[in-house]
């Protein structure tokens, strides 16, 4: 039945459409007369200004002239009127200065040049009409205030002007000095009337509620067969809404009438012609309707009217008493535990060693510096003038022997620095504790989207990272080597710095043991399927359905991103802060971070199945705020795959136990070199650092889950959306290699993202190709994911919607 009336909707809008040019014509000498006005108003707010600003330089000296009467003020006299304004300025100043409000009316001055800017140029910095009231009664109440203060000290009698004197006269005969009470509850009531129970406000302050009103309202309005009030679902109703009110009370009794059918009450009879009265009401109707339509102004009226009422969009309001871990909850170890354990001793036999050996390889040296860190010490050193930067790092396994020691890296030239980087382990190394890296003040104050600490550097610096920025983790370790304290730091430093708002974790563990504990923050931080009895993901089916549901949320993100006109989460969420969307339509967007522990069991029994979502999520979902970290014991090229490598630009690598794992991972030796126990390199493009990670133990993992876990949470783990069957089937495409792509592979991508059609022919034809190479091409963009699979006759689907879209992917291929 509903649906019926919108067909009646878009008659009315016909009408309207028709009386369009006539409107237009008005509108030009409207905007004249607009103008004038506008100047009008501008021109009585600039002589209020002049004509109280200048009353306070002259004070009372135009006192005399302006009390004389009309008849002598016209003849004329002696005494120059000093107020700048003339005789009028001096008139309007004594008038509300002296006789009636006294200061207070200076606010009539702002309200006359906001007026003029409404009338004149449509900008709204402030509602109006809340002005206008507000300034009435501050104009009043500030007189009466002041008023008092004049009466009982004394004051210059302007300050308050003559009501605020002569009432507050009044109100001491009647109360004494308990009057200034009664004038301070006038505007307690006042102030409490005006921000919290104005119902005009209310409805624009709370759209949902106002809705909801509104269906009521709309609700009554329908006719059924037997009169009384007929339900009428939401959807319908978003189609209807526009034109509703009037338009069906006028109809009842044209509509039914003739067509004499009780069951259909409301339909298209209403387009007859002849059907004047009717036809040309409705017209009216949807001219309002058009008018209330919101412009970007009035949008954003609309939102500065509701951050005025309810402040900024507080996400974290739903757990308003949430409280963040403490730092003690972390142990504290001995003070000996923190300190370096390398002696002077050790110091000068490694030096000494380093020389000695490059000297028998004819390598002479300048100079040596180290920097003594918790898990090696870096030394720096300085050859002789013409020894080959390549005959040092030559010599990694000589060095290493010399030494005795394990964990020699020979890093080649420093960053930025002429000298040449040798990491010796130390004999006895420094643990560094969770607390000492969470509290440091470094890692506090950082005010990334998510920031994480690892544990401390070469020189002993705490190391803080951005993961947004990164904006993805691939993490590789042999077993034992400090990777499951490693992934714990991570999701411990973000707990400690994001509230569950503004977080959610989607954790993959195939080993189903690893990150059980933090089983506990499911109403918090997890995520999850709807229909998960478990928030983390054990089994290997589960996992692909998950990861093509995050695939779903990042399209139904960029959907509402795209809706919203914003680049990224970060403008998107400020704006929903800033109440500038519909909530019916957006919502806040938490960040996710989704942790894959062990991707090596994935690959092998889902294969592409986890790998295309994996890819694509790692392409793309960096804007809509997702963020992946993917561990695995193996790092060999059958799960860090091609595809999967080129889209994680940062890595990170425990020990691994072959130079061929350390290249795989970091496409660089040294990770084999590595001490274990969480002595780490992390790759982030073309440089790599030593860290060596923060232990956190289990306990204290158990302890910080057990605090959040026993607040008030939410009701549920934050639910991800279902994933389409489609996707899931849409899987299989051939391997990729982007390092191997046809070099007009940008130009065919962007071309049939453009076009919106994936055909071979196109491709071709535009960039002047063979059939072949065409054909090569359209391959590649399938397995890229740009275009879908072919389908016969018809061109391919392009599964990339936007060029920004398109870019994302091209930029990290
Ligand atoms: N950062 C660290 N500082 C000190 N000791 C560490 C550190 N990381 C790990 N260890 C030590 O190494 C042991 C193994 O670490 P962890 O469990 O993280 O290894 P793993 O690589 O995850 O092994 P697996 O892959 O078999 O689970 C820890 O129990 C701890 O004793």
């Amino acid at each position: 039945m509903a649906k019926k009336i919108s067909n009646t909707a878009s008659t009315l809008q016909l009408n309207f459409e028709q009386d369009k040019p006539k409107r237009k014509m008005d509108g030009a000498v409207l905007y004249r007369i607009q103008l004038i006005i506008a100047a009008f108003l501008f021109l009585i707010g600039t002589l209020l200004l002049v004509s109280f600003g200048s009353s306070f330089f002259v004070g009372v000296s135009d006192q005399s002239e302006v009390e004389r009467g009309v008849v002598d003020t016209i003849k004329g006299s002696d005494i120059p009127i000093k107020n700048f304004a003339g005789l009028l300025g001096a008139k309007i100043a004594h008038f509300f200065l002296f006789k009636t409000f006294g200061w207070s009316t200076l606010l009539l001055i702002p309200l006359f040049y906001l007026s003029a800017l409404k009338v004149g140029f449509k900008k709204e910095i402030y509602s109006l009409e809340r002005l206008s009231w507000q300034v009435l009664f501050y104009i009043l109440w500030f007189s009466l205030l002041a008023g008092f203060f004049v009466f009982s000290l004394d004051l210059p009698h302007s300050i308050g002007g003559g009501v605020g004197y002569f009432v507050n006269e009044k109100l001491y005969q009647l109360l004494g000095y308990l009057s200034i009470f009664v004038i301070g509850f006038g505007g307690f009531v006042f102030l409490v009337l005006f921000y919290q129970l104005n119902p005009k406000k209310a409805v624009v302050a709370a759209p949902l509620a106002a809705e909801e009103e509104e269906e009521e309202e709309e609700e009554s309005l329908f006719i059924d067969e037997d009169g009384p009030a007929v339900h009428v679902d939401n959807d319908d109703l978003e189609t209807f809404r526009p034109i509703v009110p009037p338009v069906v009370e006028e109809i009842v009794p044209v509509v039914v009438a003739p067509v004499e059918i009780v069951p259909e009450p409301v339909v298209a009879e209403e387009k007859k012609e002849d059907d004047l009265d009717f036809t040309y009401k409705v017209a009216d109707v949807a001219d309002e309707v058009i008018e209330e339509e919101p412009t970007p102004v009035s949008r954003e009226i609309k939102a500065n009217d509701l951050v005025e009422q309810f402040g900024l969009y507080d996400p974290t309001a739903d757990l308003p008493k949430y409280q963040f871990p403490t730092i003690d909850l972390l142990k504290e170890y001995d003070q000996k535990n923190q300190t370096s354990q390398v002696t002077m001793d050790e110091l000068k036999a490694n030096k000494e060693k380093i020389v000695e050996t490059l000297l028998n390889y004819g390598i002479g040296i300048q100079k040596i510096e180290a920097t003594i860190g918790p898990t090696v010490t870096l030394y720096e050193i300085v050859p002789k003038a013409g020894v080959r930067v390549s005959k040092i790092t030559s010599l990694e396994d000589d060095l290493s022997l010399s030494l005795a020691a394990m964990g020699v890296r020979i890093i080649g030239q420093m960053p930025g620095k002429d000298t040449i980087g040798i990491e010796v382990a130390n004999k006895n190394r420094e643990m560094v504790p969770v607390r000492a890296v969470i509290g440091s003040e470094k890692f506090q104050k950082s005010t990334f989207d998510l920031p994480i600490t690892l544990g401390k550097t070469i020189s002993n610096e705490i190391f803080v990272a951005d993961l947004a920025k990164m904006p993805h983790l691939l993490m590789a370790g042999a077993t034992g080597q400090g990777k499951s304290v490693g992934l714990n730091m991570l999701l411990t430093s973000l707990i400690y710095k994001k509230h569950p708002a503004t977080l959610k974790f989607v954790l993959v563990d195939p080993k189903k043991v690893e990150l059980s504990l933090f089983n506990k923050l499911e109403r918090h931080f997890l995520a999850c399927l709807p229909d998960s009895a478990e928030a983390i993901i054990t089994d290997t089916k589960k996992v692909v359905s998950t990861l093509n549901s995050l695939c779903k949320e990042m399209d139904l993100r960029y959907d509402k991103l795209k809706d919203a006109g914003c680049r990224n989460i970060k403008e998107y969420n400020q704006k929903f802060i800033n109440r500038r969307l519909n909530p019916n339509e957006h919502d806040f967007m938490p960040y996710i971070v989704l942790v894959i522990d062990e991707l090596a069991d994935l690959m092998l029994t889902a294969g592409k199945e986890v790998e295309h979502p994996i890819a694509r999520l790692a392409q793309l979902a960096r804007a809509i705020g997702i963020h992946l970290v993917v561990a695995t014991q193996r790092p060999s090229v059958n799960v860090i795959t091609g595809t999967i490598k080129a889209n994680f630009p940062a890595r990170l690598s425990f020990k691994v136990m072959s130079k061929i794992d350390s290249r795989t991972i970091l496409d660089a030796g040294g990770a084999d070199q590595l001490v274990g126990m969480g002595d780490m390199l992390l790759s982030m493009g073309s440089e790599v650092i030593r860290l060596q990670c923060a232990f956190v133990d289990t306990p204290e993992v158990e302890d910080i889950c057990d605090f959040i876990g026993n607040q008030q949470g939410y009701t549920s783990a934050y639910l991800l959306p279902e994933p389409d069957s489609e996707e899931m089937g849409g899987q299989d495409r051939g391997d990729f290699d982007p390092s191997d792509r046809d070099s007009f592979f940008d130009e065919a991508a962007r071309l049939v993202v453009m076009h919106q059609q994936g055909s071979t022919s196109l491709i071709q034809r535009k960039l002047k190709l063979g059939y072949n190479r065409a054909g090569r091409l359209i391959d590649q963009l399938e397995a890229a994911g740009i275009v879908g699979s072919f389908g016969g006759s018809k061109a391919r689907e392009v599964l990339v919607k936007s060029e920004t879209e398109l870019e994302e992917i091209l930029k990290n291929l």
